[in-house]
């Protein structure tokens, strides 16, 4: 059992540099999972969190989810990975202290942050309020703040974050169930009201049933659509369908069937997280359908040009959402009674969590119990992971 003192942040040695010269707050340090190297094994590290500036929220992590972009991250997929890494970008904690400029959180609230935690705020993306793509943008893990600082993430007793990165978890939903929201949900919800997808009646595809897909099914389904989960197996069928209430399910390997489905989609979102054909999901799109590229994948795909020339199909891709659309999706979920189907892992199994995320045995999301200790508390101490639909 990870040992809770751990979990809680605490000031460091009273002679600390900065208590020397008079600093106004103690410094501070935080526990988390971390990746030392490629191998995909995350251990215990303890960290300085960063000062709590004028606009910082400090953030006791109650909960974060698990998203295939740790693994990428953690496993250096991308070539681009820092060690020691905290991952984690899927956080919902408990507001402890906030800096003098905060406005918008007090100690107490139940917030959320995601994938980025700063931007240039001058950029034409910042200024057109979709800094997530805003070239200096700092990610939550696996990069330095503009002094250099390290930036960890999520599987961590505590975050400081910019208030502009934090948004307040609607009070009716569960902290554990908004988590996923806060990358997987926030990552379908951002391309269907960009590209003007959000209209009842649409066909939409889910290729890859797993964290981002499943929230697709539900998001999709809520706009009102009729919804194909696109599968690499028939494992997932029954669930799709009866849990997440997807109206058809298509095994990709079964050509009849995918033959059969040609020319019916308005759009497809594809999560799968390595590198595949595209082919035979752009025969599935009608004229002007679109196909929504999400996966991270750092290998070149492919396709000919007349499968999207035929028909005025696109190809595109989008990253996770704006801050303006993390609430606007929180709120669209509170609405609409949505929630994330996840299953809740303790701290100390992250790493059977992250083997078998990576090996495609999760229904849907793992969500680390963080804080144990928390409400769930005493069934993990029981179990060795909780399902929760
Ligand atoms: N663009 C963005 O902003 C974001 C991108 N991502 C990226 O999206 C991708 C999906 O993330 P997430 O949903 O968390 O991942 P998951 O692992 O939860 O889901 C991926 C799904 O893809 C399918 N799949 C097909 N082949 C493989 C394979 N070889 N290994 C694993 N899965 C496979 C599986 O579905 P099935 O069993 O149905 O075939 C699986 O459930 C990742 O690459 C992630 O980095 C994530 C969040 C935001
Ligand atoms: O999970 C969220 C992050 C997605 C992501 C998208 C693109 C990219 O290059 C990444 O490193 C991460
Ligand atoms: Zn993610
Ligand atoms: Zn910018």
């Amino acid at each position: 059992m990870f040992p809770s003192s751990l979990l809680i942040f605490f000031p460091a040695s009273p002679l600390s540099s900065e208590k020397k010269m008079g600093g106004a707050s103690s410094e501070k340090t935080a526990t988390g999972y971390a990746a030392h190297d490629d191998s995909g094994v995350l251990t215990l590290y303890t960290y300085k969190l960063r000062q709590t500036g004028p606009e910082d929220v400090l953030i006791k992590v109650l909960f974060c989810g698990i998203c295939h972009t740790d693994i990428h991250q953690i496993k250096n997929h991308l070539g681009m990975s820092k060690y020691p890494m905290v991952p984690g970008h899927e956080v919902v904690g408990e507001v402890v202290e906030v800096g003098p400029e905060v406005t918008r959180f007090h100690a107490g609230d139940i917030v959320g942050a995601g994938v980025i935690v700063g931007c240039c705020r001058n950029c034409g993306p910042c200024k057109s309020n979709i800094e997530q793509y805003c070239n200096k943008r700092v990610w939550s893990y696996n990069d330095v703040y503009p002094d250099g600082q390290p930036t960890q993430g999520g599987f961590s007793s505590a975050m400081t974050v910019d208030q502009k990165f934090v948004v307040k978890i609607p009070p009716g939903m569960a902290a554990e169930q908004a988590a996923p929201l806060l990358c997987a949900g926030l990552t379908v919800y951002s391309p269907l009201k960009h590209f003007g997808l959000t209209g009842s009646g649409l066909r939409g595809g889910i290729l890859g049933l797993g964290g981002v897909g499943h929230m697709g099914v539900k998001i999709a389904k809520a706009m009102g659509h009729e919804v194909t989960v696109i599968s690499s197996s028939d494992r997932k069928r029954e669930e799709a369908v009866e849990h997440l209430g997807a109206d058809k399910y298509l095994v990709s390997s079964d050509e009849a069937a995918m033959a059969a489905a040609a020319d019916g989609l308005d759009y497809i979102i594809d999560t799968v997280p390595v590198v595949h054909p595209l082919e035979p999901y752009l025969s599935l799109l009608k004229v002007d359908g679109k196909i929504i590229m999400m996966g991270v994948i750092n290998q070149p795909m492919q396709f000919i040009t007349p499968m999207i020339m035929l028909g005025r199909k696109s190809i595109s891709g989008s990253f996770i959402g704006s801050m303006a659309e993390a609430e606007e999706m929180l709120e669209f979920c509170e609405k609409k009674g949505l929630s994330s189907m996840i299953e809740i892992v303790q701290f100390h199994r992250i790493n059977d969590a992250l083997q078998r995320l990576d090996r495609n045995d999760v229904r849907y999301r793992f969500v680390v119990d963080v804080a144990a200790g928390s409400n769930n508390a005493s069934a993990a101490s029981s179990n060795d992971s909780l399902l929760i639909n």
